[in-house]
Parts: C-alpha cells; structure tokens; sequence
C-alpha cells in the first residue's frame, strides 16, 4: 500500500474524507468521549468547542491516530485506497501521520525537534515522504519559512533561539510542507499574545483558505471558531451535544449549552 496522498479536485470528489463512526473513549470510569459521528469533506474545516475537560482533546487524539480509542472507526480516504486508521499496523499509521496528514500542537515544543535548524525542521518532513535531493528540499524550505513569514536568514537557527510566535509559525510551516490532506490542530494559537495570536489567525486563515486543506480545530475560543471554521461541534461531558454551520450554531444556538457559551463571550 502507498501512503503518498492523491490530490483529487476537491470540488469533484463525492467521498467525504474522513468518516468517523462511533468513537469512544474513556478513562476508567470516567468518560473522556462518547459515541462521536460524523463526515469531513475534502476542504473543509470543523471546528470543536467546548468548555474544558468536555473531551475536545481526548477526541482529537483519536481522529488524528494518538490514542486509540475503545469504540469506533476512523476511516480516512484521502489515500488510494480507504484506511481504517486503527486497523493498521501502528508503523503504517505513525507514516500516515507524517506525511498525508499533520497534526500542529498548542505547544510548538511538542511539534518541533528542539535540536534541528528550522530549515532541518522543515525538511525532514520531506524527506519522510521520499524527496532526496538535498538543494531542492532547502529550496522548499526557505520557501515555506517565508510563507510563515520567517526570514530565510534564520533558517539555521535552533527553534529555541525563535519567540513563541515564530515557534508556533515553524512547526506550520513543517506540518505543511508535505502537503497533507488534513490536519489536525489543537488550539492552534492558545499560550500566545493577544497580538500574536491575531496574526498568526490571520495566516492560518490565508493558508487554510489557499491550499484547499480540511482541517479539525480544537478550541475554546468561538472567535478562533468564527474565523477559521466552516462547520462546528459543540461538546460538553464529552458528547456531541450540537452540531451545524459555524455562523448558525454561533448566532442561532439551539442547546442551552451552547447558548450559555455563546452568551458567555461578548463578540465572537
Ligand atoms: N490522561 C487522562 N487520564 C484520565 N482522565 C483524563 C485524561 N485525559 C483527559 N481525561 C479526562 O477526560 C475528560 C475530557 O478531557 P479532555 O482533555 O479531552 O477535555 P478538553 O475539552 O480537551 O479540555 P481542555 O480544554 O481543558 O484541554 C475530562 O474529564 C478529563 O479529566
């Protein structure tokens, strides 16, 4: 089986990209969550709020083949042929993960190698997927630094020497570079500046919106949701509780639930 990803036209492809049937997942007695379902489309971008402990993380552990979970199915079909992520030897989902998907972490530390360059950072995600040739993988990589609007300058300096803004910009930049189909983000921009966190919503946004990319965000924040999202589930003690169109579950909340988050922030 090959794990290079195909790139349909999105605009044609009938099959959702992912679907997710019944995952569960739980902590001893205690639930982490429960009975997840749903399709992700080619390009599209769900969004998963919640108040904290309501189980957006374990989830998103599951879909993006972290943890696996006690029930349910994950099937990706953004490879030749459709993958039951759980149903594959844990080598062939650790590549899965490298190269068609991307996960970026809340703490770039937990996404980056510390001790590699940032153009090392950037091309070792090439390399994972095969390229060789050394000059073109610097070449796609200062181009990518550039894109997270790093300068090309400090593509031999150490993460560490970066802010938490440049950090968090890096390990985009790494987890695009390979051109996933999907990836997965946990509060992409929480730990950060009010002002950093604008701008980096900014360029995830431009970034999302160009490269056609489905995306799973976790978060919070309903102005990250607002902005970045297409389609969003809420969640509390770790069920789905509602689910819709961004704008309409933000503006129109059905559950009381999701009115009380929604009342809770004055503008999202
Ligand atoms: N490793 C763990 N061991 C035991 N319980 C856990 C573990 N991780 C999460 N839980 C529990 O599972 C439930 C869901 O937690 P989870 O971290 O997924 O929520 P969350 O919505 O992501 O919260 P936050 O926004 O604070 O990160 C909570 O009750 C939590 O205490």
């Amino acid at each position: 089986m090959t794990l290079h990803a195909t790139f349909p036209d999105t605009a044609l492809d009938p099959a959702p990209l992912l679907s997710v049937a019944g995952v569960s997942r739980f902590y001893g007695e205690r639930i982490g969550c429960k009975d997840v379902s749903f399709d992700l489309w080619p390009g599209e971008v769900l969004g998963v709020v919640g108040e904290s402990g309501s189980g957006k993380s374990t989830l998103l552990r599951c879909l993006a083949g972290i943890d696996r979970p006690d029930a349910g199915e994950v099937l990706f079909r953004g490879l030749d042929t459709p993958l039951d992520i759980y149903s594959v030897p844990e080598q062939e989902r650790r590549k899965l993960m490298r190269t068609a998907w991307g996960i970026v972490h809340q703490n770039p530390r937990d996404g980056l190698r510390m001790d590699v360059s940032a153009g090392g950072n950037v091309g070792e995600r090439l390399m994972d997927r095969g390229d060789r040739h050394y000059g073109q993988i610097r070449e796609r990589a200062l181009d990518w630094l550039s894109r997270v609007e790093i300068s090309g300058t400090r593509i031999d300096d150490r993460p560490r020497q970066f802010s938490g803004g440049m950090q968090q910009r890096l390990q985009i930049a790494r987890v695009l570079v390979s051109e996933p189909r999907l990836v997965f983000m946990d509060e992409p921009t929480g730990g950060l500046d009010v002002s950093v966190q604008a701008k980096l919503l900014d360029l995830l946004r431009v970034l999302v919106r160009d490269l056609g990319l489905a995306a799973i965000i976790v978060t919070h924040d309903l102005a990250v949701a607002r902005l970045l999202t297409d389609r969003l589930m809420v969640m509390k003690d770790g069920h789905v509780i509602e689910q819709g169109l961004t704008d309409q579950v933000l503006d129109d909340p059905h559950h009381a639930y999701t009115q009380l988050l929604t009342s809770a922030v004055l503008s999202v």
